[in-house]
């Protein structure tokens, strides 16, 4: 078990050990095994919950904020990764949408730059974010996965591993909620990311679940988007899991 009580191991299939074919899940079987990974997601990690509940100091809110940073700038050169490989131009056309959402359509707007934002309403200098001095080394490690991931495995694993955020409108729901009162010297400005998250974030969800079920031919592209997705909760997870620690560092 990890600090939130997720078994890492994985059993091992008959069908796997003989080499016997294996049946195309129903898509609705399909989107099950995919949807049954939600216990596996970060919104119950012990940080996410100590964030949730106003626990939190100043010194790890900016910790945090300067570490999700590192996710946050990393996610247009994932997506690239995945538009290089994907001969679909309707995919394409469709993922060339989130790195506009990130990197904006000119400087100074753009997913990347509302997350700048926040980390100077919790008391960073952008200079110091974007320098990554704070990022702590786990952190790097599960995000560089994510990015290489991207880049050697095929496109709809890259595209299933995003499928994480099918769980997340309720806990960014929640956070924006529970950001507002418990850390109440943190100016609106810094809550635009996730106001502007949430405008998309259903939609995303829902269209990216669409192109994994309708590309998935065989049950083995199957088994490998359902497998890029617990991939991803783990690359999560880590996130969280360097965060915490460094968070009891501070503390000591
Ligand atoms: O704050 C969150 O809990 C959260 C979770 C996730 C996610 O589940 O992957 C993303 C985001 N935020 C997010 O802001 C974001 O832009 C994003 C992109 C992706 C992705 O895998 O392509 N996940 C997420």
């Amino acid at each position: 078990m990890n600090t939130s009580g997720h078994r890492f191991t994985r059993p091992v299939r008959i069908a796997d050990v003989f080499g016997m074919a294996r049946e195309l899940l129903s898509e609705a079987d399909f989107i099950a095994a995919l949807r049954d990974l939600s216990d596996r997601y970060w919104d119950r990690h012990p940080f996410h919950r100590r964030l949730h509940a106003g626990a939190l100091t100043k010194p790890e809110l900016q910790l945090w904020a300067a570490n999700r940073w590192y996710y946050q700038c990393q996610l247009p050169q994932k997506d690239g990764a995945i538009i290089a490989s994907c001969p679909v131009p309707e995919v394409r056309r469709m993922w060339l949408e989130r790195i506009v959402y990130h990197d904006g359509r000119a400087a100074g707007e753009g997913g990347a730059e509302n997350w700048l934002r926040l980390a100077e309403a919790v008391g960073l200098d952008r200079a110091e974010v974007l320098d990554q001095r704070h990022v702590l080394p786990g952190v790097r490690f599960a995000v560089d996965a994510y990015v290489t991931f991207a880049r050697t495995r095929s496109w709809i694993e890259g595209v299933a591993s995003g499928l994480t955020e099918m769980f997340s409108p309720n806990l960014m729901r929640r956070r924006l909620a529970d950001m507002r009162l418990h850390y109440p010297w943190i100016g609106e400005a810094g809550f635009a990311y996730f106001m502007s998250r949430l405008g998309v974030i259903s939609g995303e969800g829902r269209s990216t679940l669409d192109i994994v079920v309708r590309s998935c031919e065989t049950r083995e592209q199957q088994d490998a988007a359902v497998a890029a997705l617990a991939f991803k909760c783990d690359v999560l997870q880590a996130v969280l899991d360097s965060i915490d620690y460094a968070c009891k560092q501070l503390q000591s």
